[in-house]
């Protein structure tokens, strides 16, 4: 990645460098972020061993990583949103800039329990941010200015692209893009034993239906083409494919699809309820 990084100046923490906040740490380092201007913390010392070790990064305490970075990225659960916010909240100065990246946890939430004024973004990125093709959906809480939805936007750009939206549609998008991978898979998965049940080996059917999703996300991607378009364009008149699309309508895959993101949409709606 070629990117320049313009707030090297800054220092970065992590906090709660988990899965999420790994690929995170990892992505701003092939970004172009000296492992310098980057902090991590952990709950447990083997894990910060173990971050120390694969990107040389200092780990810290939570009250040390909100001392000494100009910007903390919260990424613990959203369960654990609360003790991590009763914890930092006597740290934190009101210039820093908090962006959360945890499902469900509004910006008022976090503001609530830190200095006056201090400026929140909400994030909602998602895990291929790892191979630099992320998304990530950004929204300014009360008190964050363009600057700070700028710096946002240098973080998580070195890893994929941003999007900006009011933060009413934030819990949509967590629905949508940082769960949405996981739709992705689980179609793959169950593609591949499709394909066992057709006779072909594991190892063959995974790389056939991993090559199709590939080429059809690339054309979804490059061709401007709405995917109506582009499916008519596989479906032959009397042809195999038009007899697979029938029995996925018969099997209501397309309400199950709308059903399950309007589920993950309420569940990031109930999240900052778990914090008590
Ligand atoms: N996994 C994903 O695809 C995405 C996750 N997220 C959000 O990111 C957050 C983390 O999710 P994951 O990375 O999947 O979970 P995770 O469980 O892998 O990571 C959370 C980490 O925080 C650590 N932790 C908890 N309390 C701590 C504390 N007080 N101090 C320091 N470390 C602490 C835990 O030990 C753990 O390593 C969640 O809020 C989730 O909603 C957002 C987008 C996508
Ligand atoms: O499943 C979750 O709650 C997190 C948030 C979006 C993706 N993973």
């Amino acid at each position: 990645m070629t990117q320049t990084v313009a707030a090297a100046a800054q220092t970065v923490a992590v906090l709660g460098t988990g899965k999420i906040g790994e690929a995170l740490l990892s992505g701003m380092i092939r970004a172009g972020w000296p492992t310098a201007r980057l902090l991590a913390t952990t709950r447990r010392t083997d894990r910060a061993e173990e971050l120390r070790a694969r990107y040389g990064v200092e780990t810290v305490t939570n009250d040390e990583a909100a001392k000494r970075a100009d910007t903390l990225i919260l990424a613990v659960k959203p369960q654990d949103m609360g003790r991590l916010l009763d914890e930092l909240g006597p740290h934190v100065a009101a210039d820093r800039l908090v962006v959360s990246a945890a499902a469900g946890i509004t910006t008022a939430f976090i503001e609530e329990r830190l200095a006056a004024g201090t400026a929140v973004v909400r994030v909602m990125p998602n895990t291929p941010v790892l191979v630099d093709e992320g998304m990530s959906v950004i929204s300014a809480g009360s008190h964050a200015t363009a600057g700070h939805l700028a710096h946002t936007e240098e973080i998580f750009g070195g890893v994929g692209k941003t999007l900006r939206v009011p933060e009413s549609q934030q819990d949509a998008a967590t629905a949508l893009s940082g769960s949405g991978p996981a739709y992705f898979y689980f179609l793959v998965e169950a593609m591949t034993d499709a394909g066992i049940l057709l006779g072909l080996p594991r190892a063959q059917a995974h790389d056939l239906i991993v090559q199709a999703a590939i080429g059809a996300a690339v054309m979804l991607r490059d061709s401007g083409e709405h995917p109506v378009k582009l499916r008519e364009a596989v479906t032959s008149p009397a042809g195999t494919t038009i007899s697979a699309i029938r029995e996925l309508e018969n099997h209501g895959v397309r309400a199950a699809l709308i059903a399950a993101l309007e589920a993950a949409r309420d569940r990031s709606r109930e999240l900052a309820g778990g914090n008590g």
